[in-house]
């Protein structure tokens, strides 16, 4: 409680447990040092093997690298906050007086996005908690899918039911189709998913809606006009559910599409909503949130709010990020897709220093900042709870003078997509505009409610997680070498600890460096019976035992603390090899190349669903591989690789060497060689051992048999 008796809407607590944890840091530093120390003391001789050389100095960089690339973790970890807020007093202070709140739904693909799941997320924020006339929800269909359309239509006659159903009975969560399946709900669903099967919205459907007619100049989703519908307008005192209560206004957006225009993906569908929504209700909040992330709790726009509207400190706060969870999470989190980690330590590690990231779905922000504002400390938010209303126009000129600023000529010579509005260019348009409304100097906040927030879909199969890494961490890498990165932007505004932890981000790409070495080079010289670390007797051994032990002691202390299980690490684990030497590699080439102006990139959408026997291996948690990506190709040829380093090592043993002298003189390339081959054992199956679909297809097997033998011949020979 603040001095003069205010109580504030949000408070900020720190996280228990940081003096031993800071000890435990240092220790583990130490030992680091130590390392290092131990290469630049041991170098060999150049006379006697220059080959060795390299490699040494090889291993001394790629040790830096892990060395440094471990601080940055830490200090996501240094100075933990939690965020608690108190919605009571703010019903209390300023129930009458809540801002309006526009939220955003962006879809792309009605195949991989299906209409369902769409509007299963659209009717979740319909019925949230809050007043529903200072309430708008816009869907941005970058499909222009008339059968997203259609379902949307149907969605608005649902609402009617569907909303004062919530309020009534306390649901929770207010995903329909999540929640329950009643009556109403089926006889929508049939109706919708015939449509779909059929793939086209027959004439009978037609006939009900005006807004179809949208569609008859339309040639393809790349090529349309802008079609845009108010399908509920909260101006319209008859918009009314059926205990008469004010619904929501709701709008379908398909921005307009031409093959000369470069869309700029999501980053574009937001901008667009961003000014058809200001014409239309002008909510001082927004939310966005991705079509397959439903809410999952309906008070969370109210916690949002404690932290703008605080009267102390909600002047300087930007946005507030709610974590991603995911509803479709296998118990030990096969892809280590759950985000557990990032969600449960990194965000809550970087809200201590008052900058979490901005992460795309489930983000609240003041729509000033976001079109560009920069912080001044004096200037006081004036909260406005009704539109001004200039003018009411009719229904339809407000449809038509919001359809121009969708138009793909609107952002010629402005602004957006510059200073205003989600940053162009990047395939992490969250967080380079984030960062950027960071270095303007606002704050944000990562809020983190006991009952998950929003509920999505996280990938299914291996590829599809590979490939959404391959985006992000391609994206953070531009923001890297870019001026938007945290490490040499915006001096005086943000802290230290913050520059150094964007850092594991940043550089995930280039982390494929270090990783690809070390998962090759050690085990070949086991091979060759070349060691490259200390024995088991020297001293110098200590350190790197230390470092082992305590590096992964404490991560999976930290996994099983955050509430996963010890299989679930081990898989994360696994990923962390796998997104290393694979997505991280395409997105370091990638960056290369685009910066070379060689390439653009893309944005590949996530799909949302998978065939039925796809789904059935994903839940019995075995790895779907049943693709010729050549991110495969990697794996599968480093897989080999070292099998056959592990078999050609044990070969000397029985034949030559005998164990104890290679368990003394080589103890830790064994170790790692080993453990390289028992985490890749999914692999080995995946090439040998399955029948299934989701096996390495065999033209994948012979090839990468092929490369390894290769690799490997040129190294024995
Ligand atoms: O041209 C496009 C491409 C995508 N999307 C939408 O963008 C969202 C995110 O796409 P998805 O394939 O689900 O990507 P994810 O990797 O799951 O998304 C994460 O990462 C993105 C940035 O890479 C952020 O935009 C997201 O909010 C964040 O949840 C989805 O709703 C898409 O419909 C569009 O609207 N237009
Ligand atoms: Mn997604």
């Amino acid at each position: 409680m603040a001095s003069d008796g205010y109580l504030p809407l949000f408070e900020t607590r720190r996280v228990k447990g940081r003096i031993f944890y800071r000890v435990f840091v240092v220790s583990v530093f130490v030992c680091i040092f130590f390392i290092w120390v131990y290469r630049l003391c041991h170098i060999p001789n150049k006379h006697e093997n220059g080959k060795l050389l390299w490699v040494w100095i090889g291993l001394f960089a790629a040790e830096l690298w892990l060395g440094f690339y471990w601080i940055f973790t830490q200090s996501l970890r240094w100075n933990r906050v939690r965020r608690l807020t108190f919605r009571d007093r703010l019903s209390q202070r300023y129930e009458d007086k809540l801002p309006g709140v526009d939220i955003f739904v962006c879809t792309a693909d009605p195949k991989i996005e299906p209409p369902m799941m769409v509007i299963n997320t659209v009717l979740s924020v319909m019925a949230y908690d809050y007043p529903t006339d200072k309430l708008s929800v816009y869907l941005s269909d970058d499909a222009s899918s008339d059968l997203t359309f259609y379902a949307l239509m149907e969605a608005s006659h649902f609402s009617t039911h569907w909303i004062p159903y919530c309020k009534k009975f306390n649901v929770e969560p207010r995903s329909p189709a999540a929640y329950f399946i009643n009556r109403l709900y089926e006889e929508m669903e049939n109706r919708i998913q015939t449509a779909t099967k059929l793939g086209r919205i027959t004439e009978e459907i037609r006939m009900k809606h005006k807004g179809f007619s949208q569609w008859d100049s339309y040639s393809s989703p790349l090529d349309h006009d802008t079609i845009l519908q108010i399908l509920i307008d909260g101006r319209d005192p008859n918009a009314v559910d059926n205990e008469r209560c004010a619904l929501p206004t709701l709008v379908y957006l398909a921005r307009e599409k031409r093959p000369w225009h470069f869309q700029n993906f999501k980053a574009g569908a937001m901008n667009a909503l961003i000014r058809v929504s200001s014409k239309i209700s002008n909510g001082q909040v927004i939310l966005n949130v991705d079509c397959d992330m439903y809410s999952n709790n309906s008070q969370v726009v109210r916690d949002a709010l404690c932290f703008f509207i605080d009267e102390e400190k909600g002047h300087e706060v930007a946005f507030v990020q709610f974590p991603q969870n995911f509803d479709n999470v296998t118990k030990n989190e096969l892809y280590s897709n759950s985000s557990r980690i990032f969600n449960e330590v990194e965000l809550q590690g970087l809200d201590g220093y008052g900058c979490p990231l901005y992460t795309g779905s489930g983000c609240f922000h003041r729509r000033e900042i976001l079109c560009g504002s920069k912080y001044n400390k004096e200037t006081k938010i004036e909260w406005k709870s009704k539109k001004d209303s200039k003018g009411e126009e009719s229904l339809l000129d407000l449809e038509e003078t919001s359809k121009a600023l969708a138009s793909c000529t609107y952002e010629r010579n402005t602004q957006w997509g510059k200073e205003m509005g989600l940053k162009y260019g990047c395939p992490a348009e969250d967080v380079v505009t984030g960062l950027s409304i960071q270095s303007r100097g606002w704050k944000s906040v990562y809020s983190k409610p006991e009952r998950d927030a929003f509920l999505g879909v996280s990938p299914t199969t291996l590829l599809q997680l590979l490939v959404q890494h391959k985006r992000w961490s391609e994206g953070n890498f531009q923001i890297f070498i870019s001026k938007y990165c945290p490490a040499w932007h915006a001096h005086g505004k943000i802290s230290l600890g913050f520059r150094l932890g964007y850092c594991c981000y940043g550089l995930w790409a280039p982390s494929c460096l270090a990783t690809l070495f070390y998962s090759v080079v050690p085990s070949l010289y086991l091979l060759k019976g070349i060691p490259l670390f200390p024995e088991i007797t020297s001293p110098w051994i200590i350190p790197f035992a230390y470092v082992i032990f305590a590096k992964y002691g404490g991560s999976l202390v930290e996994f099983l603390w955050c509430g996963g299980t010890a299989l679930g690490w081990w898989n994360d684990q696994r990923l962390w090899l796998y997104k290393r030497t694979s997505s991280y590699l395409f997105a370091f080439i990638d960056t290369i190349l685009k910066t070379l102006g060689f390439s653009e990139s893309a944005f590949v959408v996530t799909a949302k669903v998978a065939d039925q026997d796809v789904l059935e291996r994903y839940e019995k948690e075995i790895m779907e591989f049943g693709d010729t990506s050549s991110m495969f190709t990697i794996l599968s040829t480093l897989a080999l690789l070292n099998l056959f380093c592990l078999i050609g090592a044990v070969k000397r043993v029985i034949i030559d060497d005998g164990f104890v002298k290679l368990y003394e003189t080589m103890i830790l390339q064994i170790l790692l060689c080993s453990t390289l081959v028992l985490i890749n054992w999914p692999l080995y199956q995946g090439l040998f051992l399955r029948k299934d679909n989701g096996k390495m297809p065999s033209s994948l097997t012979a090839k990468t048999l092929v490369l390894a033998l290769v690799l490997f011949g040129i190294e024995v020979t």
